[in-house]
């Protein structure tokens, strides 16, 4: 299957290391999420997919080629400076912009009217940019990054400031886009919609992406937390040296393990607790994007912390 790939990706700006070895790959199908603190250079990874900034080092391909000029143009792009013509009439701009990637005029009027039409725009195609509110200009913006039917799709923060009902019709396309075979890669600090819409994630910290992979996974190589509604953790949680009591409430523990020795260790504790009592309920306790984001992003990046895992 093809894939969009960024492998080891350098960028520095002046004495500012904006990318350090940033590796990352968006298979065709797929939604990649990519997440990470403001100024961590998520826009900066995305231009240089782009073509409108060129790395230090480093290589984006597509489907095991350097990305050149041929399939830049077959690229849909949603920068975050946004970049419309504010004075432009609504069609006239994505006619425009479908011409210039080499639509013929009837197709680049039908595939304006088109996205008008999936994306609620339609009855402002008459309209200057600058007279959309905020939410509309952006719905612009995607049918300006589709217009031209991308074979790849890279989005700089495609939600932000949308309300409700244009997240769900952003969310609706991205998915009819990667069941089309379109790769999607895209940022947003809206955690919550990247675990709902995202087949894989990365999350990026200072220049390098410290986590990678399906969002399961990623969960997995946490450390295991489990909760236990029985006897309280405190009479039994010595009995199993690897797990520390996280917090208590009533007849419900929560107890943690730490790194490798997780794995084993689930039946262990449940023994441990049963010897002491009645267990009504026991389950692992699976970390969310969000306590998985906060969990990365306050522990200090090092070498060793980089980790790529395979969805
Ligand atoms: N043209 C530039 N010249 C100098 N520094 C830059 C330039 N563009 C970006 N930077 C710096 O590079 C770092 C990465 O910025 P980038 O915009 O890629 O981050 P980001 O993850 O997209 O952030 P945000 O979530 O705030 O959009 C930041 O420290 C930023 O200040």
């Amino acid at each position: 299957m093809p894939a969009l790939t960024l492998e080891s990706l350098d960028k520095s700006y002046g004495d500012l290391r904006a990318l350090r070895e940033l590796s990352m790959e968006v298979p065709a199908g797929e939604i990649v999420g990519f997440v990470g603190s403001n100024g961590a250079g998520k826009s900066t990874a995305m231009r240089i997919v782009l073509g409108v900034l060129e790395a230090d080092s480093g290589e984006v391909r597509w489907d095991g080629r350097p990305v050149d000029l041929a399939v830049r143009q077959r690229i849909g792009y949603m920068p975050e400076e946004r970049g419309l013509y504010p004075r432009m009439k609504v069609s006239d701009q994505l006619v425009y912009l479908a011409r210039l990637h080499g639509l013929s005029p009837s197709s680049a009027k039908a595939a304006m009217e088109h996205w008008t039409e999936v994306l609620g725009i339609a009855e402002r195609r008459g309209d200057e940019i600058l007279k959309l509110s905020l939410g509309n200009q952006q719905r612009v913006q995607l049918a300006a990054a589709l217009v031209h039917s991308p074979e790849i799709l890279v989005l700089d923060e495609p939600f932000s400031g949308l309300d409700p009902v244009a997240v769900d019709v952003m969310s609706g396309v991205l998915r009819e886009q990667a069941a089309a075979g379109v790769p999607v890669l895209f940022s947003s600090h809206q955690l919550e919609l990247v675990e709902s819409l995202c087949d894989r994630v990365g999350i990026i910290k200072s220049g390098s992406m410290v986590k990678f992979g399906g969002i399961e996974e990623l969960r997995r190589t946490e450390d295991r937390r489990w909760v236990v509604d029985g006897p309280p953790a405190s009479t039994w949680i010595s009995t199993v040296p690897s797990a520390h009591l996280v917090s208590s409430q009533g007849t419900r523990s929560v107890v943690e393990v730490r790194g490798q020795a997780a794995d084993a260790v689930d039946q262990e504790i449940l023994r441990a607790a049963m010897a002491a009592g009645p267990v009504h309920e026991f389950g692992l306790l699976r970390p969310s994007l969000t306590e998985l984001y906060r969990h990365v992003v306050t522990t200090d990046a090092t070498a060793t912390d980089r980790e790529t895992v395979s969805a």
